[in-house]
């Protein structure tokens, strides 16, 4: 079930969007809602549009129709009100240290050089206070396991106190229980600063019981919707037009398996 768009309550509201990359339409006339304060995982097959998606509403890609709003408001490139954590991200300079990358996301001034207030720094200190990487902060970015920069630049994200924080596949190359950890981390920040997060993610399980909203991409459509509505062979087969497999394990591991896809 889609949800009806509304626009009271809505940290994002999509009415009638199509999505163009190139000279075809990569979401097609897609309506939805996420609820502010929602967790959303968002999930589709390889080239769904889940990066195009997210991209959208920073203002990056142009909506070819239909509208988004975000918390009520037309999309605005370089909103203060949106943090995001891309999906390509290297950081430049394997030298600079996790606090020197949190630095440079402050004006540069007129001389270009970062320049951080007081208040700047206590909020550095406080963002990587939230995702526990103090001690990873003067650490050269070059000299830290993947698990350890990505939260990193989860902290880079949170700098400026956004009320929606988009995540491209921040658990992507860690191994399943560091995934967990980072997903439940996430969690946890999310419900601290009172953040709405749409998070894209290949595998299902390290967001159960994090995520309470799932939406998912496939062949131009969206669905959205609580977990164990979206989660459903019936659902998924219908959405990739091919037969998906929903198994529920004892433990509340989800098994999705499909042939062809
Ligand atoms: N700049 C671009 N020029 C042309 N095609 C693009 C461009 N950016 C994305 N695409 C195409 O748009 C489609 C959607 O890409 P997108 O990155 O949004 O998918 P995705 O769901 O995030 O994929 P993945 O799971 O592989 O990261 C893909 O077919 C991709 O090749």
């Amino acid at each position: 079930m889609i949800k009806a768009p509304g626009r009271r309550g809505s940290a994002v509201c999509c009415r009638g969007v199509t999505l163009d990359v190139g000279s075809h339409a990569i979401l097609s006339d897609i309506s939805l809602t996420v609820e502010a304060g929602s967790f959303v995982g968002l999930f589709g097959p390889n080239g769904a549009g889940k990066t195009t998606f997210l991209r959208a509403l920073l203002g990056l890609v142009q909506v070819e129709s239909g509208d988004i709003m975000l918390f009520g408001d037309a999309v605005t490139r370089g909103s203060r009100s949106i943090g995001y954590m891309p999906q390509s991200r290297t950081p430049n300079g394997a030298t600079l240290t996790g606090r020197d990358l949190l630095a440079s996301g402050f004006d540069g001034g007129k001389w270009g050089v970062p320049w951080v207030s007081r208040a700047g720094y206590a909020e550095i200190e406080a963002v990587l206070e939230a995702v526990d990487a103090v001690s990873l902060a003067d650490r050269r970015l070059g000299s830290l396991s993947g698990g350890e920069r990505q939260r990193l630049l989860i902290a880079q994200a949170l700098l400026g106190s956004p009320r929606l924080l988009l995540l491209d596949e921040p658990l992507a190359s860690l191994d399943p229980a560091r995934m967990r950890e980072m997903a439940l981390l996430l969690r946890d920040v999310a419900r601290k600063r009172e953040m709405t997060v749409i998070c894209s993610a290949h595998d299902i399980n390290p967001l159960m019981g994090v995520m309470d909203t799932v939406l998912c991409l496939a062949r131009g459509q969206a669905r959205i919707g609580p977990v164990d509505e979206v989660v459903t062979s019936e659902v998924l087969s219908a959405l990739y037009g091919a037969p998906v497999e929903v198994c529920h394990a004892p433990s509340g591991r989800v098994l999705v398996s499909a042939d062809g896809l």
